[in-house]
């Protein structure tokens, strides 16, 4: 399976002529504060983020044109999937660097689930833009990544550093997140999968004002302690459309370690914080087996 290879990587601004890949992690959301709602319809978040060993892959290698292949345990749920984000941040990118760039031909291996709250489109609309960045040796910087990949989707550009950041506006304002304990998460999903705009819209009630967040936290228990007075706004209206919800949180509190449990973005997926890596991986395994599970350690700062 060629995207398991550790794949050869080029710094610089030119062209590489060999296959280059690059992992998306899934987008996971400590807290999601709702603070309004702008003119065209969209929310304003306040989110603290973090990133998981969790992760697709995109791989690029020379070909004809821009082709995409679909591999990994989740392809499944992409194969009727009109317009892949992969291919549509490559397509994105070419325009955006205006001239004629050699053919390519992507590869998606998928292991995170469809529409479960966890970015795993928008982290692999951003693995592509950063693949194809060096693939294509345009030498593209950060911020202007950021700014390409916000006309992707309003996840996709905390998703291109995949690093922990506070993320405000509608998900284009980025900061740098407190200083992070070292700490384990696990993941579950009940296998739903759960559309966006349809969550947003079911949410109710007043705005919420954002987080007052310290510059650290020591370790994970006082991390999970402040996070306990915060809270996801999406949650109760995906528990209202899909009430399973309410039964993974209840699983992952009464997991052995687990300091905290809440949903991530607009669900279905769950998780919840544990003292190390080894722990959450341990206690995923005694989730049930038919749900989608991961447990480990969350990717650091810079
Ligand atoms: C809710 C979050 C939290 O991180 O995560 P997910 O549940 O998708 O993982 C994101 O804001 C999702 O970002 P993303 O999935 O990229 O959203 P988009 O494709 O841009 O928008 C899909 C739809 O979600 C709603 N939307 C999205 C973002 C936002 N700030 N306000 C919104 O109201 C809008 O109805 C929009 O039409
Ligand atoms: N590579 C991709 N991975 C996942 N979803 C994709 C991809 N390309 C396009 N999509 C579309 O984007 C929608 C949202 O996907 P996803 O990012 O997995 O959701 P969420 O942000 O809720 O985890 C999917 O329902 C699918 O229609």
């Amino acid at each position: 399976m060629p995207l398991a290879m550790e794949a050869p990587r080029r710094m610089g601004a030119a062209p590489v002529d060999e296959a280059v890949a690059e992992l998306a992690p899934a987008k996971i959301n400590l807290h999601l504060h709702v603070t309004g709602r702008r003119a065209d319809g969209y929310h304003l978040l306040d989110s603290l983020v973090v990133f998981a060993g969790a992760a697709d892959e995109v791989m690029v290698e020379p070909g004809e044109g821009h082709s995409l292949r679909l591999g990994g345990p989740e392809a499944g749920a992409l194969a009727a999937e009109p317009d892949n984000l992969v291919l549509r941040a490559a397509r994105l990118l070419a325009e955006a660097a205006g001239r004629d760039l050699p053919g390519a031909a992507l590869l998606l291996e998928k292991r995170l689930p469809v529409a479960s709250g966890i970015g795993g489109g928008s982290a692999d609309a951003a693995a592509a833009l950063r693949a194809l960045n060096r693939f294509w040796g345009l030498g593209m910087a950060g911020p202007a990544l950021e700014a390409l990949a916000l006309r992707l989707g309003a996840d996709v550009p905390v998703c291109v550093a995949s690093r922990p950041t506070r993320m405000q506006g509608v998900g284009e304002v980025l900061s740098a997140a407190p200083g992070l304990p070292a700490f384990g998460m696990v993941l579950a999903n009940p296998r739903v999968s759960l559309a966006t705009p349809g969550i947003f819209a079911a949410r109710t009630g007043p705005f919420s004002p954002p987080a007052v967040l310290p510059a650290r936290w020591a370790d994970a228990a006082a991390l999970a302690e402040a996070l306990r007075a915060l809270r996801n706004d999406l949650e109760p209206p995906a528990i209202s459309l899909c009430p399973p919800i309410a039964g993974v949180l209840e699983a992952l509190s009464a997991l052995p370690g687990a300091l905290m449990a809440r949903m991530s973005g607009s669900g279905a997926t769950c998780f919840a914080l544990f003292a190390d890596a080894a722990a959450a991986e341990h206690a995923a395994m005694l989730l049930p087996p038919a749900w989608w599970r991961w447990g480990g350690g969350v990717r650091a700062a810079a």
